[in-house]
């Protein structure tokens, strides 16, 4: 079995419990609190950016084009793309884009983008590969589930959202970055390989809890009103 396959293997029970939390389930029955859905673009909006210069700081310790191009990518989709599944949700909750851009992160996405940024400094390519991995894999998954699930239509309030996950495009982005996981995988040692290991299950865990900070509307202890 490949090191990814082991990974999703590994990760069953958090992929489990993603797919039965009650946020997306609620994508799936076209029902969700329209503040949950808030608190999800806003989150969401910083977290990408944030993404991106994760993605920026594995460029600059790629050491042949190949990896620049994988990452590239992957930064071109969260630039141009990955705007129309935050559209549906605007939509549908009669909210501007715009209005929802510019907030703090709540406590669980800043755990989760400083995670990710602890890989990207600390650790090879290979690290980072596997803590970016979750992000495009559980929500490929999610739209899978939902798809297959809810056989959601046209006319469903979501049906936008769940296409763009469940299709070949974000399939063949996480396709790509198991691949190249792979191949840095068979190079690494024992030793590595845990710290990918560790790195690939807390991303999977906190995927889950960004989806639970949402439905929550998790907040700082001590908040400003009005305070962006
Ligand atoms: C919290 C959170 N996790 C994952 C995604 C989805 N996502 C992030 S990057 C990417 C593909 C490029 O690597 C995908 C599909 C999201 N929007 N928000």
């Amino acid at each position: 079995m490949s090191f990814s396959n082991q990974l999703r293997k590994e990760n069953q029970d958090i992929y489990q419990s993603i797919f039965s939390h009650p946020f997306i389930q609620g994508i799936g029955k076209g029902e969700v609190p329209k503040e949950a859905l808030i608190h999800y673009i806003k989150a969401d909006y910083e977290y990408l950016n944030a993404f991106m210069h994760v993605y920026g700081i594995a460029i600059s310790k790629s050491q042949g084009r190949d990896d620049i191009q994988l990452f590239n990518e992957q930064i071109d989709f969260v630039l141009n793309s990955e705007v129309h599944p935050h559209n549906n949700f605007c939509e549908q909750i009669g909210v501007s884009y715009e209005e929802l851009q510019g907030y703090p992160l709540p406590p669980t996405a800043d755990h989760y983008i400083k995670h990710m940024l602890f890989h990207a400094h600390q650790g090879g390519i290979g690290e980072i590969l596997a803590a970016l991995l979750p992000c495009p894999w559980t929500y490929y998954e999610i739209g899978v589930e939902l798809m297959n699930g809810y056989l959601p239509g046209p006319d469903h309030p979501f049906f936008p959202w769940i296409e763009f996950y469940a299709d070949a495009e974000v399939k063949g982005l996480t396709a790509v970055l198991c691949e190249r996981l792979d191949q840095y995988a068979e190079r690494a040692s024992e030793s590595e390989k845990q710290r990918m290991r560790e790195a690939f299950r807390k991303s999977c865990q906190l995927e889950y809890a960004f989806w639970d900070m949402a439905y929550t509307q998790e907040r700082w202890p001590c908040e400003k009103e009005g305070v962006k």
